[in-house]
């Protein structure tokens, strides 16, 4: 048998739309694989009702399609699904490393972020690979047409995810399909000044870069409470705040030693808006992780 942990990631990180992403220290999935004729599926943890253990319709089924590596696989769920934390990302990652190593294949992280994205697609019907890459190779991660970039920063990070559903899917169809040149100008020079924070460790950089002035304001409608959420944090020491991935979960940028702080402010937020939530006070994480 072999076990793989892979990280929940945060997606866009605001200004990279579908290009950005971060693993986290956590929440993570765990995937235990063992060979067998055809591909059998059983989830336990969390939301692990909701996912489906038929083969075609789960991401780790669809992976080890890809890979034609046929295995019992065992997913217990640490990041629930539908959240805006890559959670059918974390399983098509940590099952890409886990199939890879049962069938002694040999590809390297980088061979195996589109494998994973084949997983994706089966979630939410596109195979985009900003959550799989930081999944598969932790730190931050920029996915372009010709490959992935990668750095490992230094940073303090609360995610706060409300009891709320958003699947990926819906929160794609809000996104706008055009957007003027200024808000083409402005996105890019957010991007990169999040990408140099991103090298510097530099939570001033990184949360100032996150602003979005196109798909974020879209998808905030879906979030009940998100506008004060976002305040409360500000107010408490985040650096920058956005939607994670497409959503629920806010992710804040913090100073230094503000985590906590930061944390209980957007769980305050979200009960001020009738919604219970729970904060993750996390940092930036390790790609998928063989057991020993
Ligand atoms: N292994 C898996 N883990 C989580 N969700 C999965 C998995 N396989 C398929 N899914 C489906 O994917 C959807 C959740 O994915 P998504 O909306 O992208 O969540 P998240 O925003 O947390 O990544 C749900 O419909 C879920 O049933
Ligand atoms: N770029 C995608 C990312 C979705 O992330 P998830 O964690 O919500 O699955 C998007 O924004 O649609």
């Amino acid at each position: 048998m072999v076990t793989v942990r892979a990280p929940a990631t945060s997606a866009n990180l605001g200004s990279g739309f579908d290009t950005f992403g971060l693993a986290l220290d956590r929440p993570a999935d765990i995937v235990s694989v063992e060979r067998a004729h055809r591909t059998t599926i059983e989830v336990t943890g969390a939301g692990a009702r909701y996912i489906p253990e038929d083969p075609e319709k789960n991401t780790v089924g669809a992976v080890a399609e890809a890979l034609d590596a046929p295995a019992h696989i065992h997913i217990d769920k640490g990041v629930r699904p539908a959240s805006g934390l890559g959670s059918s990302a974390a399983s098509a990652a940590a099952a890409a490393v886990a199939l890879d190593e049962l069938y002694g294949l040999g590809h390297t992280r980088e061979e195996l972020v589109p494998v994973a994205a084949e997983g994706e697609a089966a979630a939410s019907g596109e195979a985009h690979s900003d959550n799989v890459a930081p999944a598969l190779l932790g730190g931050f991660t920029v996915v372009a047409d010709d490959g992935v970039t990668q750095v490992s920063p230094d940073l303090s990070l609360v995610a706060c995810l409300p009891d709320i559903v958003v699947s990926t899917r819906d929160a794609r169809q809000v996104v706008p399909t055009s957007t003027s040149m200024d808000d083409l100008v402005e996105t890019v020079g957010n991007a990169a000044t999040l990408t140099v924070g991103m090298c510097r460790s530099d939570p001033h950089l990184v949360g100032r870069g996150m602003d979005d002035p196109v798909v974020t304001p879209a998808r905030a409608d879906l979030i009940t409470g998100s506008e004060g959420v976002e305040g409360a944090a500000r107010a408490a020491g985040a650096t920058g705040v956005t939607v994670s991935g497409a959503g629920p979960t806010m992710l804040a940028v913090c100073e230094p030693g503000t985590r906590r702080a930061v944390a209980m402010a957007m769980i305050d937020a979200f009960d001020d808006a009738g919604v219970d939530a729970t904060a993750f006070q996390t940092s930036v994480g390790e790609g998928a992780t063989l057991y020993d």
